[in-house]
């Protein structure tokens, strides 16, 4: 495995395999890996001839208030976590290769990005679809690979590829989780201990929803109430939002729809900011 800090000279690479007719197989990042991460690398290693992972925190989709500064970082367990897998080229970059001085060029894809995240976090997917396009250009894929558990970044990430021709498979990835139902992130460090326990509640509404659901139930604020309830049984919860959205266009539901429905939330356990959501 080698590790590439140069945008240019991951590009080299990039091209030399496509010279030699190697398929690539991409993994985005922004590190501190987990068993999620590692689930998209096996995808990758399964499907293509030569894989690439990307660790980069990008500033650029952090709002001021957010946790740029102590997103929580490792690269030497990263690196060493990525060889055993058999991952060939870790592209590292540094902030200032990736936006150079007098750097002025953004990609924002339109409506699909006003609502849930987008919404609480206006300024976040200009900088997830900029960086993401600067991803492709240098790493040069025939795939990529995104986890459900952002699965609005997921739906704006196929829109863009499709509205600018990128020519890039978009492989979404179910979501892993700790035994308990918690969705990995590496956003779970920050907890303490009683937060941990109650930030079980995101996946406890998320199952009240699916079993209202799977009973019959198809009025969507009657779910959302219901998932209500459930994280105001936990303390330490606090709702950012709850909602129930078409899978393909993020336009709220009235009435979930089948085969295309994604209930989703965001929860704060104390600071920390938790998503996670079901397809339905
Ligand atoms: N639990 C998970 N299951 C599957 N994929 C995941 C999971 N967590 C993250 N991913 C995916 O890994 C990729 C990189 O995500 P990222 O580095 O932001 O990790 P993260 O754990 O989601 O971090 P954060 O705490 O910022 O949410 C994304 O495509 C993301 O959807
Ligand atoms: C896709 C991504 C690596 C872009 O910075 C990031 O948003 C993430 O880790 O999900
Ligand atoms: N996994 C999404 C990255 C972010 O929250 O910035």
């Amino acid at each position: 495995m080698r590790i590439v800090y140069s945008a240019s000279e991951m590009q080299a690479i990039a091209n030399k395999y496509r010279e030699w007719g190697k398929r690539i197989g991409f993994v985005p990042t922004m590190g501190y890996l987990h068993e999620g991460h590692l689930s998209l690398v096996r995808q990758a290693k399964q499907d293509n001839d030569v894989v690439f992972v990307s660790i980069f925190v990008n500033p650029l989709q952090f709002a001021p208030n957010e946790d740029l500064d102590k997103y929580p970082r490792d690269i030497e367990r990263d690196e060493s976590l990525l060889n055993k897998e058999g991952v060939d080229f870790v592209f590292y970059p540094s902030v200032e290769d990736m936006y150079p001085d007098g750097f002025q060029t953004y990609v924002e894809v339109d409506k699909l990005t006003k609502v849930l995240e987008g919404k609480s976090r206006p300024t976040h997917f200009r900088g997830v679809t900029t960086v993401v396009a600067k991803l492709f250009n240098i790493a040069k894929p025939h795939r990529a690979y995104f986890g459900k558990k952002d699965a609005q970044q997921l739906i704006v990430i196929k829109r863009m590829v499709k509205d600018l021709n990128m020519d890039i498979e978009i492989i979404g990835m179910p979501i892993v989780r700790e035994s308990d139902g918690l969705a990995l992130s590496s956003r779970n460090k920050y907890l303490n201990q009683k937060e941990r326990e109650q930030a079980v509640c995101l996946y406890k509404a998320l199952m009240k929803a699916k079993e209202l659901i799977e009973t019959g139930q198809r009025d969507a604020d009657v779910i959302k109430e219901e998932m209500k309830k459930v994280i105001e049984g936990y303390p330490l919860a606090k709702i950012d939002y709850i909602d129930i959205n078409s899978l393909s266009t993020l336009e709220q539901l009235k009435q979930v729809k089948e085969g295309d429905t994604l209930v989703s939330l965001a929860v704060f356990l104390g600071s920390t900011r938790l998503i996670d959501n079901m397809w339905f």
